[in-house]
C-alpha cells in the first residue's frame, strides 16, 4: 500500500548509491526502531538539476508557526502534535502521552510519529499539512516498510536461537561465555536484553525490538574468532547495515529515564548496565555512525553519556556525535589504561561507576584552556598508530610517506589533463571507504552512473563486464559501503555545495568528502585576476569545512598551466601561494610519458603538514580493473627527496601492505580482504 503524497517532492540532495545506479532499492530508508514501520514513498521522479538547500530550524519553527501547529523546541528536535494520529490513540509506542508525539528533526527536517511511526521528510510533512483535507479524501495510505521482507528470515533465525543457559552441553555454554567474554556477566542480565545465542553459527543474537518489546524487526549476529592472542568479533545484521537503526537496550528505557550511556557495542552495553544499574543504549553501527533517525528516542535525556571505546578512533567518534545530540547535555569517557572498553573493565574488576564520574564534558566554552586540552594531547600520544590516520590497503607506500588519512584535513590532487586522476582517486578513497570511512563523493564532471562503474569494477579488481554472472553478489558488497554521492553536475556555487555537504556530515557521519573538481565551483565569467582570487576563496572554504566538520576533504585541481616535457610543480597548480598554503597534503600525479611509457605514473607528494616527508612513487595503471595499485607480487621501488632538513633516505618499498588499523573492523563490521567478496557474509 502506498501513500501518494501532494505536493513537490524533494530533490535528492544526496543519493545513496543504491537509489541511483543499482536502481534495485527506494531513496534511503532512514528507520527507526518499532513495530512495522509505516513509510512514505513517492513517485520515482527524476531529480531535477537544481538541488533544493535543506530546511533550516527557523524556517522550520516559522512554517509551525505559520500553520498554528504548537511545538516544543528539544535537544535535536523539536516535538509538536503529530497529524498522523487519531483522537483516540492517546498514548505513544512508549507509553508517552501521544499528544506531542512527532519529532522534527533541527537539521534534516525528518520527522517521526512515535504513535503511529509514520516517518518522512520534511516535504512530507508539508504535504501531509497542506494538504491534510484533500490527503484523506485521496486516502492517505501508507506504506509497509520496505526491509519487512527480511521478517521471514529474522523470525526463523530468532526461533532458532537459544538463550546460552539452555544450552545442552554446559561445556559449550562455558566456551561461548569465554569467546565473547561473558564470564562475569549474568544469564539475568542476558536474559533481561533477550539476548541468544544461535548454536551452528556460534552467534550470539542480538534482537532489534520494537520499544515496547512487541515485534522483531531485526537482528544482530555476533561471531568470534580466535587468531593467535587476540579475538576477532564479526558482525552480520538483518536487515543490511544501511537500514539496520536498533538501539540495542530500548525496550528497557521508561518515559521517566533522563540519564543513559551510549556504548558502540551490545556486550558493553550489558556489562555497564549489570554494572551501575543505569540505562544504556548501543548504538548499531558502533563508532561508524549515529543515524539521525535514532535521535527522537534519544530526545528524552537531559545526560548522555558516551562510553565508545578504548581508542583513539572511539574518542574522535564521541566528539562528533556529541555535536550531533548536542554538546551540552553530552560527557564523554576518555580511553585510557585504567579506561578501557566497560565489558573489560566488567572483567578486570574496575569500578565502572567511578569511571562514568570521570566523564569529560563534551561542551566547552570556545576558548579552552591546556587543562582541556591535554586530555586529548594524552590520547594522541599513546595511540601514536591510530593518530597517524586510516592506512591504505592498496598503497603502501602513499603510507609510508603520508602515514595515513587522518580527519579534518585538506589534500589538493591535480595532474596533467586525462592522466587519470579521477581514476586515481577513485581507487584511493574506495580502499578507504572499504575500511570504514564514510565517504562522499562530488562528481562534477563524469555522471554517478560512470564514476559507480569504475569504483565497481575497482572493487571488483577486474572487468565485470566478462563476469556479469557475478554482478549481483559484488553489487550487494559494494551496496554496503558506507558511499554517497551529489547529485549535482556541471557548475555549482561554492554556498550550495559546502551546505550539501554540512549536511551529509550530519546526517551520515561523513568523515571523507572528494571533490572532483575545483574548476566546476568557478563561474565561467571571472576574469583571470578574479580567478585566482576565486580559487583562494573557494580553497578557503574547504580548508574552513575540513577543520570545523573534522571531514578530510580531498579536492581534485586541474593544474594552471601544463608543460608535457616538464614534471607538474606546486606552483603549476594555484594561481596563488595561499591556496597551496591552505592545503595539508599535496599530491601530484606525474605522467612523465617522455620517460616511463604508456600507462606508467608517478606519484609525488610534494607537501604533507603531519609529518613533513615527501618523495614519489610508480604507479602502474591496469586497464582491466582500471587500478593503479601497486600488483601485491610486484616490488615498487620508492624514493624519498631530500626534505627540508636535508636528509635523504631511499627506502626499497618491502612491497608490503600498510599497517592495517588496529581495529580492522569494517563499516560492516567483519574483518575481510578489501578486495574480494566476504564468502562468509550470508548471501542475500
Ligand atoms: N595511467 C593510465 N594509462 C592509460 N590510461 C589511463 C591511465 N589512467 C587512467 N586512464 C584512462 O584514461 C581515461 C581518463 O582517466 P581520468 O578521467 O581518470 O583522467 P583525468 O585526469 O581525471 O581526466 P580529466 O583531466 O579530464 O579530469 C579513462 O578512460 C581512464 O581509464
Amino acid at each position: 500500500m502506498w501513500v501518494l503524497l501532494r505536493g513537490g517532492y524533494p530533490l535528492r540532495i544526496l543519493l545513496p548509491l543504491r537509489g541511483e545506479w543499482m536502481g534495485r532499492r527506494g531513496l534511503p530508508r532512514s528507520l527507526v526502531p518499532g513495530p512495522p514501520r509505516r513509510r512514505y514513498r513517492k513517485e520515482a521522479l527524476p531529480a531535477l538539476e537544481v538541488p533544493v538547500l535543506p530546511v533550516t530550524a527557523t524556517e522550520i519553527r516559522q512554517y509551525l508557526r505559520a500553520h498554528g501547529i504548537p511545538f516544543q523546541d528539544g535537544h535535536s528536535c523539536l516535538r509538536a502534535p503529530s497529524p498522523f494520529v487519531k483522537a483516540l490513540q492517546l498514548k505513544d509506542q512508549t507509553g508517552a502521552p501521544a499528544s506531542f508525539s512527532l519529532f522534527i528533526d533541527k537539521t534534516t527536517g525528518r520527522f517521526l510519529c512515535m504513535t503511529s511511526l509514520a516517518e518522512g521528510s520534511w516535504e512530507d510533512f508539508q504535504a501531509s499539512v497542506e494538504g491534510r483535507g484533500e490527503g484523506a479524501r485521496e486516502g492517505v495510505l501508507l506504506g509497509e516498510a520496505p526491509e519487512a521482507e527480511d521478517s521471514e528470515e529474522v523470525r526463523r533465525i530468532w526461533d532458532r536461537a537459544i538463550p546460552l543457559w539452555e544450552l545442552p552441553e554446559p561445556e559449550e555454554a562455558q566456551l561461548a561465555r569465554v569467546m565473547f567474554g561473558l564470564t562475569k556477566v549474568t544469564d539475568d542480565t542476558l536474559r533481561r536484553f533477550s539476548v541468544r545465542y544461535l548454536r551452528p553459527a556460534r552467534s550470539l543474537v542480538f534482537p532489534w525490538l520494537s520499544p515496547g518489546g512487541l515485534g522483531l524487526r531485526g537482528l544482530k549476529l555476533l561471531s568470534a574468532e580466535s587468531q593467535g592472542d587476540e579475538v576477532h568479533y564479526k558482525e552480520t545484521t538483518i536487515p543490511r547495515p544501511g537500514v539496520y537503526h536498533n538501539l540495542f537496550g530500548l525496550p528497557l528505557i521508561s518515559r521517566r529515564d533522563v540519564e543513559v550511556v551510549l556504548t558502540s557495542r551490545e556486550l558493553d552495553s550489558l556489562a555497564l548496565n549489570q554494572s551501575t544499574g543505569l540505562p544504556t543504549l548501543a548504538l548499531p553501527r558502533g563508532t561508524a555512525c549515529l543515524p539521525p533517525a535514532l535521535l527522537p528516542y534519544l530526545e528524552q535525556f537531559r545526560r548522555i553519556v558516551l562510553w565508545l571505546g578504548d581508542d583513539l578512533r572511539s574518542w574522535e567518534a564521541a566528539k562528533l556525535f556529541a555535536r550531533k545530540l548536542n554538546p551540552k547535555r553530552c560527557s564523554l569517557v576518555r580511553p585510557g589504561d585504567q579506561q578501557p572498553r566497560p565489558l573489560e573493565a566488567l572483567n578486570r574488576g574496575l569500578n565502572l561507576s567511578r569511571i562514568l564520574r570521570t566523564a569529560l564534558p563534551a561542551w566547552h566554552k570556545s576558548i579552552v584552556s591546556f587543562r582541556q586540552l591535554r586530555e586529548e594531547v594524552l590520547g594522541e600520544l599513546s595511540n601514536v598508530e591510530q593518530a597517524a590516520g586510516i592506512r591504505w590497503n592498496r598503497f603502501p607506500d602513499l603510507n609510508r610517506l603520508l602515514k595515513g588519512h587522518r580527519k579534518g584535513e585538506l589534500t589538493v590532487f591535480t595532474g596533467p589533463t586525462g592522466s587519470g586522476k579521477t581514476t586515481f582517486i577513485s581507487e584511493y578513497a574506495l580502499d578507504l571507504c572499504t575500511q570504514g570511512v564514510n565517504t562522499l563523493w562530488g562528481s562534477f564532471e563524469i555522471s554517478n552512473v560512470r564514476l559507480a562503474r569504475v569504483m565497481l569494477t575497482q572493487f571488483a579488481v577486474g572487468r565485470l563486464e566478462e563476469q556479469l554472472d557475478k554482478y549481483d553478489e559484488w553489487a550487494d558488497r559494494f551496496e554496503d559501503l558506507p558511499l554517497y554521492f551529489m547529485t549535482f553536475h556541471g557548475q555549482q556555487s561554492i554556498r550550495t555545495v559546502i551546505d550539501t555537504m554540512q549536511h551529509a556530515v550530519y546526517v551520515y557521519d561523513i568523515c571523507h568528502v572528494v571533490i572532483d573538481n575545483l574548476q566546476f565551483m568557478m563561474g565561467h565569467e571571472q576574469l583571470s585576476t578574479d580567478r585566482i582570487a576565486a580559487q583562494d576563496y573557494i580553497v578557503g572554504a574547504f580548508r574552513k569545512f575540513a577543520t570545523d566538520n573534522s571531514c578530510h576533504v580531498t579536492l581534485v585541481i586541474h593544474p594552471r598551466k601544463e608543460d608535457d616535457d616538464k614534471e607538474l610543480q606546486t606552483a603549476s597548480i594555484f594561481g596563488s601561494a595561499k591556496a597551496s598554503q591552505e592545503a595539508d597534503n599535496v599530491l601530484i600525479l606525474q605522467d612523465r610519458k617522455l620517460v616511463t611509457g604508456p600507462g606508467k605514473r608517478y606519484l609525488q607528494v610534494s607537501k604533507n603538514r603531519f609529518d613533513g616527508d615527501v618523495g614519489v612513487f610508480p604507479l602502474e595503471f591496469n586497464k582491466s580493473s582500471l587500478t593503479f595499485s601497486i600488483p601485491p607480487k610486484s616490488k615498487a621501488r620508492l624514493k624519498k627527496v631530500k626534505d627540508d632538513n636535508g636528509l635523504v633516505t631511499k627506502k626499497p618499498s618491502s612491497g608490503k601492505k600498510g599497517a592495517v588499523p588496529q581495529n580492522s573492523e569494517t563499516c560492516l563490521g567483519q574483518a575481510h580482504h578489501p578486495y574480494q567478496p566476504n564468502p562468509s557474509k550470508p548471501s542475500r
